[in-house]
C-alpha cells in the first residue's frame, strides 16, 4: 500500500447505475489523511449509494476508487477483506446484528481479524470490547444486552464501539445523529469531536446536520445530479450558487446563530 499518499479516499471519474438508472457520472471526490469530510445533498441523491460503492458493496459502471492510495477494483478478494478491516462504518439503522448481544457486536471485527492469524487471546479481548464501549459512552452492563433491548442513542453507540473496535483509521458515518432527538444528537456529535482528536480519524460523513457539519467536518462535498459540485468549508459552500445550497441553509430553528455567523 501506499501510505505516503496524501489521500485516503480518491474517487475517480465513478459512474454508477442501478438498474437502468444511473446514479453517479463521473464523480470526482477526495478525502485527505486526517480529514472530515461531509456529504450533503438532496434527499435520494446518492450519497448513501456512493458510500456503499466505495467500501465495495457494489460495482461501479466506470472509473476507480482509491483507499489508503490503492485502487480496490485491483484488490483480490483477500487483499479488499483485509483492507475492510482498517475502517469502521456506521450506517443510518446502526447496523448491529439483532442476534448478538453488544459485546458479540463489537467483539466482531476482532473475531474476524483473527481468521488472519492477526487475533488476541479472549481476557484481551474481553479488555478492549470494554474499552470500547466505555470510548462510545457506553456502560459494562450494556454489554450482555441484545439490540432491540437498547434505546435509539444506545444502538448508535454500540455500532460506534464496533466501527472503532479495530482503531479504524478512516469512518463512513450515514447520518449517525438521524432519529435521536436534539440532546442526544449533541451528545453524539460531541463523542465523535472527542474521538476524532483522540484518534486522528478520517471520516466521510453523511448528514443533514448544519450542527453536526459545523463541529466535525473539515471540509464539505455537495452532490447533485450524480456529481460533486463543489467541496470546501461551511463557508465557501453555503455562499455556492445553486437551489440545494439555498434550501439547505435556509435559517431552522435553533441554527440562527451559526448561519449569521456563517454569512458574515
Ligand atoms: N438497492 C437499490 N436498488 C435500486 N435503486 C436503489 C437502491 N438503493 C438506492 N436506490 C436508489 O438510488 C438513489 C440514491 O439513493 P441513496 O439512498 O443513495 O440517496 P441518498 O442521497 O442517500 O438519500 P437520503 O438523503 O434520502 O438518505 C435513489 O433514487 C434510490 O431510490
Amino acid at each position: 500500500m501506499n501510505e505516503a499518499s496524501e489521500n485516503i479516499i480518491a474517487v475517480r471519474k465513478l459512474t454508477t447505475q442501478l438498474g437502468k438508472r444511473v446514479i453517479h457520472r463521473d464523480l470526482d471526490l477526495e478525502v485527505r489523511r486526517g480529514e472530515v469530510m461531509g456529504l450533503i445533498g438532496s434527499s435520494g441523491g446518492g450519497k448513501t449509494v456512493l458510500l456503499q460503492h466505495i467500501i465495495g458493496l457494489l460495482r461501479q459502471v466506470s472509473g476507480s476508487i482509491e483507499l489508503f492510495g490503492e485502487p480496490i477494483e485491483k484488490m483480490t478478494a483477500e487483499e479488499f477483506r483485509y483492507i475492510t478491516l482498517r475502517w469502521g462504518v456506521l450506517f443510518q439503522q446502526g447496523a448491529l446484528f439483532s442476534a448478538l448481544t453488544v459485546f458479540d457486536n463489537v467483539a466482531f471485527p476482532f473475531r474476524e481479524l483473527k481468521k488472519y492469524g492477526e487475533g488476541v487471546d479472549e481476557d484481551t479481548l474481553r479488555e478492549l470490547v470494554f474499552l470500547k464501549l466505555q470510548m462510545a459512552g457506553l456502560e459494562a452492563k450494556d454489554a450482555w444486552k441484545y439490540p432491540a433491548e437498547l434505546s435509539g442513542g444506545m444502538v448508535k453507540r454500540a455500532a460506534l464501539a464496533r466501527a472503532l473496535a479495530l482503531d479504524a483509521e478512516l469512518l463512513f458515518l450515514d447520518e449517525p445523529t438521524s432519529g435521536l432527538d436534539p440532546i442526544r444528537s449533541a451528545e453524539f456529535d460531541s463523542l465523535l469531536l472527542e474521538l476524532r482528536q483522540e484518534m486522528q480519524l478520517s471520516a466521510l460523513l453523511v448528514t443533514h446536520d448544519l450542527d453536526s457539519l459545523a463541529l466535525l467536518c473539515d471540509r464539505i462535498a455537495i452532490l447533485d445530479e450524480g456529481k460533486v459540485l463543489i467541496t470546501g468549508t461551511l463557508e465557501e459552500v453555503a455562499h455556492f450558487d445553486h437551489p440545494f445550497v439555498k434550501e439547505f441553509f435556509k435559517t431552522r430553528p435553533g441554527e440562527e446563530r451559526r448561519l449569521r455567523s456563517i454569512r458574515n
